[in-house]
């Protein structure tokens, strides 16, 4: 049985779940009993501010074998490639920017020693905006642990399965599913495949949540019931352990006698979560022209202003095609958010060539894009049939703020510097005769 399998889940996006991996370790009726069964400290992980309106706060009661606060001071480390917002080592130019994958290292390479941070915007320290990370490795987290006070994350893998363990119990993640894990968890990184490689988004502004529907209903975009959350599991081990803490752009880290990974139950809302993207109810026109990509939004995180994202999530999946009398990819256009893009399978209709699997793109604050030039001929002339999209899955980090790419997106080998050629020999067709 593959560890995927062997793992069970809670189901429910932000139910208040109640989960213990020894009988009665929940205390019953109330979070903070003066003893705890089995001689466990009670402590509040807070993931909203405490008067947060009931509706969008999260909170977790986590019961363990010792409080957080029994850890080693911090000494700051090098920060290898990870950037955080406000991004000033670079001027963002307007260009349309692409880049290739980023190759699996040679040596040894953990989840943390892998990231490379691409873009980022707004500022962590004022919790708005959102960074963007390149993951590539090929070594498990040994006997270190991470936790990022700056934001949430959540990750986008593009190939090779990852094991979650976290203070609130474990969960897989692999291509064609994502995963978000709170701001300031602590948790470790496995690889279940030889190596891995993918997207990971730091959401520093509001928490990720499911989009209104609107008059579509009760129903469908990405249903509540397919959030799945890790039931508890904890580890009872000391040692010599390090805990490695993003905080406010700088990483640090701190020496720990025992893993952190030692809460024997929790309840709560405020907990890492799963999602297979196969489950996103797709919909979309029956009759003609191709709607706003705001139909694909898995998850969004608001900004202040109704209906203008920090960050909306996008995906667009495997579906049926059907517009009639329609230029069915994506249109020219220019648009007020960013858009950074990413493909975790296939090929993504407006791009044929040049856009690839674990690749990305950047189209910025107004910048133009669409089609490149033969996805234009080929659509525009096609006769067309239902016709079903298969084997793509590429996604969308949506938000209202100027994405500023970091000097190494900048100037590093992936950048691909002729991206702009694939919309030069668009040709112009105009007749004023026809
Ligand atoms: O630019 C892109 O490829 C993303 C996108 C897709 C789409 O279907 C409509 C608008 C849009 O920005
Ligand atoms: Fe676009």
């Amino acid at each position: 049985m593959s560890v995927a399998d062997s793992l069970t889940y809670m189901t429910g996006f932000g139910n208040e779940f109640e989960t213990e991996a020894l009988e009665g370790a929940l205390p019953k009726g109330q979070f903070s009993p003066q003893r705890v069964k089995y001689d466990l400290y009670a402590e509040q992980f807070s993931s909203t501010a405490f008067t947060a309106p009931r509706a969008s706060n999260r909170r977790t009661w986590m019961y363990r074998i010792r409080p957080s606060a029994v850890q080693g001071n911090y000494q700051a480390i090098d920060n290898g490639l990870i950037r955080t917002a406000p991004i000033t080592e670079a001027v963002t130019p307007p260009d349309m920017m692409r880049w290739d994958p980023i190759a699996i290292p040679e040596q040894r390479t953990d989840f943390i020693d892998g990231l490379i941070t691409m873009a980022a915007n707004g500022s962590a320290a004022s919790h708005t905006g959102i960074a963007i990370h390149h993951y590539a490795c090929n070594a498990d987290m040994e006997d270190r642990y991470f936790c990022n006070a700056d934001g949430e994350l959540l990750f986008v893998p593009q190939q090779g399965e990852l094991l979650l363990a976290t203070e609130c119990g474990k969960l897989t993640v692999t291509a064609g599913e994502i995963a978000v894990i709170p701001r300031g968890m602590k948790f470790t990184v496995n690889l279940l495949d030889n190596n891995a490689r993918g997207y990971l988004c730091e959401n520093y502004g509001d928490l990720l949540h499911l989009p209104e529907r609107g008059p579509v209903g009760a129903n469908g975009y990405s249903n509540d019931r397919d959030f799945q959350y890790p039931v508890a599991a904890f580890e009872d081990k000391e040692g010599s352990f390090e805990l490695v803490t993003k905080f406010n752009g700088n990483l640090f880290r701190c020496e720990l006698g025992h893993s952190p990974l030692d809460v024997v139950a929790w309840t709560g809302n405020s907990a890492p979560y799963k999602y297979d993207l196969s489950r996103f109810n797709v919909i979309n026109t029956v009759s003609y022209d191709h709607p706003d990509p705001s139909i694909f939004t898995v998850l969004t995180s608001q900004s202040g202003t109704p209906g203008v994202a920090n960050l909306d999530f996008v995906i667009f999946p495997p579906r049926w095609m059907v517009a009639e009398n329609t230029f069915r990819p994506p249109w020219y256009h220019r648009n007020l958010m960013s858009e950074y893009m990413g493909l975790i399978e296939g090929v993504y209709d407006a791009k044929e060539h040049g856009f690839v699997p674990g690749g990305a793109s950047l189209h910025n604050c107004m910048s133009p894009h669409g089609p490149e030039a033969d996805v234009f001929e080929k659509a525009s002339t096609v006769e067309l049939q239902p016709q079903r999209y298969e084997n793509t899955l590429a996604f969308m980090f949506e938000s209202r703020y100027i994405i500023a790419p970091t000097a190494y997106a900048l100037n590093g080998k992936e950048r691909q510097q002729n991206y702009i050629d694939c919309w030069q020999s668009i040709t112009k067709k105009f007749n004023a005769e026809s």
